[in-house]
């Protein structure tokens, strides 16, 4: 069954359409990953889907069966639609607990109760030593572990995660593709952007790819990638860069 259904969604930047006319569904349960050269609208969907600073300027997307694309991010994220950002955001001069309380109550209003948190930080990683450290003393690798234990907090039924592997090194890039695995096996759906392919590769069930706002193709992760108009839209984009 989807949980997300995503229909003729865009959202414009002046004369700029980020995100142009995209359509898609996500099925409970999978791992579901989005591509694209730089700028081809991946963050701008994110933020669309939860609404986290704005949602479309048109099109439909429905949660559950409940239609969110007009909702504030915050009443989404209640529903169970959560979302991690490009960069370790965390209050830094708050503590590890502390952060993942602040996430918990995202989710919740009332908060969740501190088993719920303590179990989402031993959960990534995070045991009782670090709780009380200011989340700034943290490793790049625990300041990501921090930004997933703050979205599990908020007990998600599903999970946006924007380059979530980015600043890591290979091993710890390893060590964070088994932790997703791990989200994924609690029956938390995952949808998921990254410029590092092999840890979108070897985590997602279908990929999505984007290109100047609009989808490119949609596919089996191994398929998507053998063809030439995505490798022509990643090499292009090099060559723009450049
Ligand atoms: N707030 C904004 N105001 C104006 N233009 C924006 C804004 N956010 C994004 N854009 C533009 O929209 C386009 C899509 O950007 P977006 O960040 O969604 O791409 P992306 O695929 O996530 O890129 P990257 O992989 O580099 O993070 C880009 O041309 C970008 O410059």
């Amino acid at each position: 069954m989807a949980l997300l259904v995503v229909e003729g969604v865009s959202k414009s930047f002046g004369a700029l359409k980020a995100v142009d006319d995209v359509s898609f569904t996500v099925e409970a349960g999978e791992i579901f990953g989005l591509a694209g050269p730089n700028g081809s609208g991946k963050s701008t969907l994110f933020n669309i889907l939860t609404g986290i600073p704005f949602g479309p300027d048109r099109g439909r997307i429905s949660f559950d069966g409940v239609e969110i694309h007009a909702m504030s991010g915050h009443r989404i994220a209640r529903l169970g639609l959560a979302r991690s950002f490009q960069r370790e955001t965390s209050f830094e001069s708050l503590s590890v607990w502390e952060n993942a309380v602040l996430g918990a109550a995202y989710g919740h209003g009332s908060g969740s109760g501190d088993d719920t948190v303590a179990e989402a930080l031993t959960f990534v990683g995070l045991d009782r030593e670090h709780w009380g450290r200011p989340s700034n003393e943290l490793s790049v690798y625990d300041r990501k572990a921090l930004m997933l234990a703050a979205a599990l907090a908020m007990q998600p039924r599903m999970l946006l995660l924007d380059e979530p592997a980015a600043g890591l090194t290979k091993p710890e890039v390893d060590a964070f593709i088994l932790l997703v695995r791990r989200i994924a096996e609690r029956g938390i759906t995952i949808v998921l952007t990254e410029h590092i392919l092999t840890f979108l590769m070897s985590l997602s069930q279908r990929l999505l790819v984007l290109n100047q706002g609009q989808i490119l193709t949609l596919g089996l992760p191994d398929e998507v990638m053998r063809d030439p108009r995505v490798v022509e839209a990643y090499l292009g984009s090099r060559r723009h860069d450049s």
